[in-house]
């Protein structure tokens, strides 16, 4: 089980609800992901009328808990409004809190991101903040209130996979008793199970999974690469080293000790 801001999750992965080819193909493809928690951007809910209310039918026939997100919002003020308003919206305190730097890379814009994080945070919203890499953002992030921290793992929709292993490692040694997820830019299965054997306790995604030619397949198979990652981090991973050993004894017993 994995747990967000007190609430327990049988699931360790995070979907975006985004760029499915079809509404039929996005509930089913969540579904076949196992995820427990989807994440919703206001702009598209809010987008009127019609569009908006059965998107969010949707979503609720598929009972999981919502996570909207301020995707788009490119100031402080935007995202703090936004976030407002989802709150208002889907009778949440949660946020997912996206304030983009950059239209090119969609890089998080990590001082608004720690301001806006903090006029959430003393409002009362539980904030999952969308974030690079970086340990002294991280910190400013958890010292603002958050108990989820979502660095990328390379820009959003890039399908890339882990860019900075060494940053995100470094992450989860400083920040041992924060929720960490990898939030962007995994394109593969074998990503997200990078991610969890690390230590990481879940992976968001969306791209990789729409526009995958079956995303309801692919779906499954994040699920089952979110699990792998996860047993294996539990089951204890060997340290890699510089020098060769034989796994196949030469003389003796094929045991690594004595049999008395
Ligand atoms: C849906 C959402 O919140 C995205 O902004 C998220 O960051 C996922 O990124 P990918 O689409 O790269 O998986």
């Amino acid at each position: 089980m994995v747990t967000f801001y007190g609430k327990s999750f049988a699931s360790r992965l995070l979907i975006g609800s985004a760029l499915y080819p079809s509404p039929a193909v996005m509930q089913a493809a969540i579904r076949a992901s196992g995820a427990g928690i989807v994440t919703v951007s206001l702009r598209r809910e809010a987008a009127g009328g019609k569009t908006g209310d059965a998107f969010w039918n949707l979503i609720r026939e598929l009972d999981v808990a919502v996570l909207p997100n301020t995707a788009g919002c490119r100031s402080v003020r935007e995202a703090v409004t936004t976030a407002k308003l989802a709150r208002e919206l889907f009778g949440t305190s949660w946020v997912k809190l996206e304030v983009i730097a950059d239209n090119d890379t969609l890089q998080p814009d990590v001082v608004g991101l720690v301001e806006a994080a903090t006029i959430l945070i003393k409002d009362g919203f539980e904030v999952f903040p969308y974030c690079t890499e970086d340990l002294s953002v991280a910190n400013r992030l958890v010292d603002a209130g958050c108990k989820v921290v979502m660095p990328w793992a390379a820009p959003i929709g890039s399908a890339k996979g882990i860019t900075n292993r060494d940053a995100l490692k470094l992450l989860r040694e400083r920040l041992p008793d924060i929720t960490l997820v990898v939030d962007a830019g995994l394109g593969a299965p074998s990503h997200a199970a990078q991610a969890l054997e690390l230590g990481y306790d879940a992976v968001l995604l969306n791209t990789a999974i729409a526009k995958a030619a079956d995303p309801v397949a692919m779906a499954n198979a994040f699920r089952l690469g979110v699990e792998a990652g996860r047993t294996a981090y539990e089951a204890g991973l060997m340290d890699a080293r510089d020098f060769a050993s034989p796994s196949t004894p030469v003389v003796g017993t094929p045991f690594w000790h004595a049999v008395s």
